[in-house]
């Protein structure tokens, strides 16, 4: 018996791939709002960002999805994304989970998992060393 037969995936809490797809959607339209968060969207193809970053979620969550996209140090570097931007950006994703009926339990194991990307999203790990 395999991990993924033994437990049920945390995809599986987040309603599958379609319930994580409108925590997805959500989490754009909270961030599209956001002042301090908008411009660094402007003139990026949603379609297919709000396509990817599902996908990575599904990754994240299932031993069974394989992310396909760009990498994700090389996608954000230059950007001038602080940690203060990651962390809003993350609550943003955790009011949609809250807001999509997703457990408290199951947000924090999602967030947990996030905080491991957050020095490939804000260039900690390579700018000016
Ligand atoms: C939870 C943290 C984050 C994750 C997991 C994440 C993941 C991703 C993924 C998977 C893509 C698509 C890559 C592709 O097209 O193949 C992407 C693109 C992008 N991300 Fe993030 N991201 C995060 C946080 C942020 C933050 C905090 C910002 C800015 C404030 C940001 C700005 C962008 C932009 C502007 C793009 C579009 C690049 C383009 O297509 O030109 N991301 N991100």
């Amino acid at each position: 018996m395999t991990a993924s037969e033994m437990e049920p995936d945390l995809l599986d809490q987040l309603g599958g791939p379609d319930g994580l797809r409108r925590v997805i959607d959500e989490m754009y339209v909270r961030v599209l709002s956001d002042p301090e968060l908008s411009h660094f969207f402007a003139g990026v193809e949603m379609d297919k960002l709000v396509r990817m970053q599902t996908e990575f979620f599904a990754s994240i969550t299932s031993g069974d999805i394989q992310y396909t996209g760009a990498d994700l140090t090389r996608v954000h570097a230059g950007r001038g994304i602080t940690r203060q931007h990651f962390t809003q950006f993350v609550s943003h994703l955790s009011e949609a989970l809250h807001s999509n009926n997703v457990t408290p339990l199951a947000i924090d194991t999602v967030l947990g998992r996030l905080a491991m990307y957050s020095d490939k999203i804000t260039g900690s790990t390579n700018v000016d060393g």
